[in-house]
């Protein structure tokens, strides 16, 4: 049985970093009120399955692939724009089922993913000071003072925004839109022209033939129709995650019902502060990502707390270590956490480490350093023996021009037609689906351990 959670100004007495200075407190107290009245958004149970399946991912039995956008903003709540994000999602895992022939567990970074810590508190332009745009969980991006000051009912924005978002996702994992024998429409709207299409639909054309012939044999049509998929966020704001927390009536544990998983930040992760004593109460699957200065106690340390029971699936840990670093920085991390007998999942962020800015002022990140950490992850895992257990990105649906390099060959010049995030660079719907057969290749290149397919694949693995 976990330990009660500490109340909100326990917390805050903790020493809590990257959060919004509110200017009145009132407000806040009305907004947390109202949010302890609203429904949950997840049920805990979905909160356990996802740990039994992360405990799989842990065994080296399956790949886990998160992903979506660095923030999510309320005007894109949209019903495309969801349905673009998923479709590159199932579209990468796909890949990676197909190709790599390993179960892929799918977890958004969506119907949450709100808020942002930021490196400086305050933006300057052309000499105007104002505080930084933290997400739209906290102010809104146009530099202009009342936009710009934090304002808690947004919390009850990001409420209802995330509960349209999920309710939709479910609607569409479960209501045949993201039937396996639907896989040709994913694409359809989009413009076919590169070589990561033709290997697409080469391997749709595979894939449609393959199901014939097991709906020819007899397998259940239907076992394709649906798919499980998971919500998760970066639990940042104490107020919207404290107060969207409940006591599951099964078990009387506390669960965060704002999300099925939820992370603490590079920045928030300090092993005496109030987000590590927060998350280490509840019973969800959590993430920690760790950068290229934590060292092998620290991250013992971590671990320790976020997991006393040594619970299979309940621990991911995230490294985002840049291309540079990752392998240097990451053997000892896995060395120390390996020597405590806990069994988490190693997931690789290639996109938090790789980030620089081009001289016209924009934030980007280069296609090839993402593959480069990827493939330093990989390596390190071959070396140690451990298990390369998924990959995190930011990334969307749409082809958008944020990332420089891969597949289209973006250049700087190119990043002024479409660069559309509201904080970090995503990856593009044709960069994502490279990524995915790099990833792909990475498991088939016979050096690592995957499961037997015929053994062990179920429709349900989708
Ligand atoms: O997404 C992660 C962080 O919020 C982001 O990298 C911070 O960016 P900044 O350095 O521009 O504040
Ligand atoms: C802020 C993020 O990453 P990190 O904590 O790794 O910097 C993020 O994933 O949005």
């Amino acid at each position: 049985m976990s330990e009660p959670i500490p109340s909100l100004a326990e917390l805050h007495a903790l020493g809590a970093a990257q959060q919004p200075a509110y200017p009145d407190p009132d407000a806040v107290a009305k907004v947390v009120a109202e949010l302890r009245n609203r429904p949950p958004l997840v049920f805990a149970g979905e909160c356990d399955d996802l740990r039994g399946r992360i405990a799989e991912v842990a065994a080296g039995r399956s790949f886990l692939l998160q992903g979506g956008d660095c923030a999510e903003t309320f005007e894109t709540v949209t019903a495309g724009n969801i349905k673009n994000k998923l479709k590159v999602l199932l579209s990468m895992a796909v890949v990676l089922t197909y190709a790599a022939q390993v179960p892929v567990l799918k977890v958004g970074r969506i119907a949450g993913q709100y808020a942002k810590p930021r490196s400086r508190d305050t933006e300057t332009r052309g000499g105007v000071t104002l505080p930084a745009y933290r997400g739209d969980a906290v102010n809104a991006l146009a530099f202009e003072p009342d936009a710009r000051r934090p304002d808690p009912r947004r919390l009850l924005e990001v409420y209802n925004h995330s509960a349209a978002t999920l309710n939709l996702l479910r609607a569409f994992v479960k209501g045949g839109f993201a039937d396996l024998r639907a896989m040709h429409n994913w694409n359809a709207d989009f413009v076919h022209n590169s070589n990561v299409d033709s290997r697409y639909e080469e391997l749709s054309d595979e894939i449609s033939r393959a199901l014939a012939f097991m709906v020819a044999c007899g397998v259940d049509n239907d076992q394709f129709r649906t798919v499980d998929f998971y919500s998760s966020h970066e639990a940042l704001l104490l107020e919207y995650e404290h107060s969207l927390t409940r006591i599951d009536s099964r078990t009387g544990a506390p669960y965060n019902t704002s999300a099925h998983l939820v992370w603490a930040g590079e920045r928030t992760r300090q092993p005496d502060g109030a987000h590590i004593a927060y998350l280490s109460r509840l019973r969800n699957p959590l993430g920690l990502k760790v950068g290229p200065k934590t060292t092998g106690a620290d991250a013992r340390e971590l671990v320790e707390r976020l997991d006393p029971d040594c619970e299979p699936g309940r621990l991911t840990i995230i490294s985002r270590m840049g291309a540079g670093y990752v392998r240097d920085a990451l053997p000892p991390i896995i060395e120390a956490v390996e020597a405590t007998g806990r069994k988490v999942a190693w997931v690789c962020d290639p996109m938090h480490g790789n980030t620089f800015e081009t001289a016209t002022g924009y934030k980007t990140r280069a296609f090839s350093q993402v593959a480069d950490e990827l493939n330093g992850f990989f390596d390190v895992h071959h070396e140690l023996g451990t298990w390369p257990g998924g990959v995190h990105v930011e990334l969307t649906g749409d082809d958008v021009t944020e990332c420089v390099g891969g597949v289209d060959e973006l250049n700087e010049a190119d990043l002024a037609n479409r660069y559309e995030t509201a904080c970090d660079p995503r990856l593009s719907r044709n960069q994502s689906l490279e990524l995915a057969f790099l990833i792909a290749d990475r498991l088939t290149d016979g050096r690592i351990h995957r499961v037997n397919p015929v053994q062990e694949f179920q429709a349900e693995d989708f």
